[in-house]
């Protein structure tokens, strides 16, 4: 899984990238839907969770921000520990440009969601994204190793806070963005109506402390 996500990032890539002429454009059409094709001979429906996946951790081959096997994750590669905190490494390619040269501003928003909600997964505090309030402080441009960083904050209830911070790997003093956000935990039976198309018990967006 983790080697057809390469070869489909390196294809993403190729696609946003190239200046081939019209016909070539054509035959590269024809030879993508063979593929997909091919891959659908077996495939799951839209609301099944991947056979690989955990639905209790929440962890996702297919996740559209740190999945080895997403051909649009950029993709993150993230850790955590249970103290609450959480970081992410990433370079941000063509697929994910903004203005010309830089990082679209909703794929800043959303790695610095997925920091936000992994610190507080790390804990035991699984949550939905309630707010999420981003301020950008400078462009971060495509091609440059970046690190953000998340930690998790109050808690009250079901619902708990996390701040995360983007900078460049090479210029950790200057913060490129910050993000503050409040995530609410689903009660069990909310969860199990939320999740019912599944099939399966999802226990990753629920309170576990
Ligand atoms: C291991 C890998 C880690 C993977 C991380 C993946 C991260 C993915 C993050 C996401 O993408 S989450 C998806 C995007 N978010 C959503 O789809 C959430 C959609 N919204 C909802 O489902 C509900 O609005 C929500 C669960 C957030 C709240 O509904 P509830 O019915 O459970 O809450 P309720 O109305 O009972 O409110 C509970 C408390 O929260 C408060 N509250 C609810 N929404 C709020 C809000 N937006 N702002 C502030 N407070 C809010 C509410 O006032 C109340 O406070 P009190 O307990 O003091 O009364």
């Amino acid at each position: 899984m983790g080697e057809l996500g390469d070869a489909l990032r390196e294809l993403v890539d190729a696609a946003v990238r190239t200046e081939v002429p019209e016909a070539e454009l054509e035959a590269a059409a024809v030879l993508a839907r063979e593929l997909a094709a091919r891959l659908r001979a077996s495939a799951r429906g839209l609301h099944e969770i991947a056979r690989v996946d955990d639905p209790e951790t929440g962890e996702r081959w297919y996740s559209p921000v740190y999945g080895p096997g997403s051909p649009v994750a950029p993709p993150l590669v993230a850790s955590d520990t249970p103290d609450g905190r959480a970081t992410g490494r990433v370079t941000v390619g063509k697929p994910h440009e903004g203005p010309p040269g830089l990082v679209h501003g909703g794929v800043v928003a959303t790695l610095l969601d997925h920091v936000l909600a992994r610190a507080l997964r790390a804990a035991g505090r699984g949550g939905l994204t309630a707010t999420l309030t981003v301020r950008y402080r400078r462009p971060v441009h495509l091609g440059v190793p970046l690190l953000l960083t998340a930690e998790m904050g109050e808690t009250d209830g079901r619902r708990t806070t996390a701040h995360a911070r983007l900078v460049a790997e090479d210029s950790p003093e200057v913060v490129l963005a910050e993000a503050e956000g409040l995530f609410i935990a689903l009660r069990a039976e909310r969860a199990a109506d939320v999740f019912s198309a599944t099939g399966r018990t999802v226990g990753a967006w629920t309170s576990r402390s």
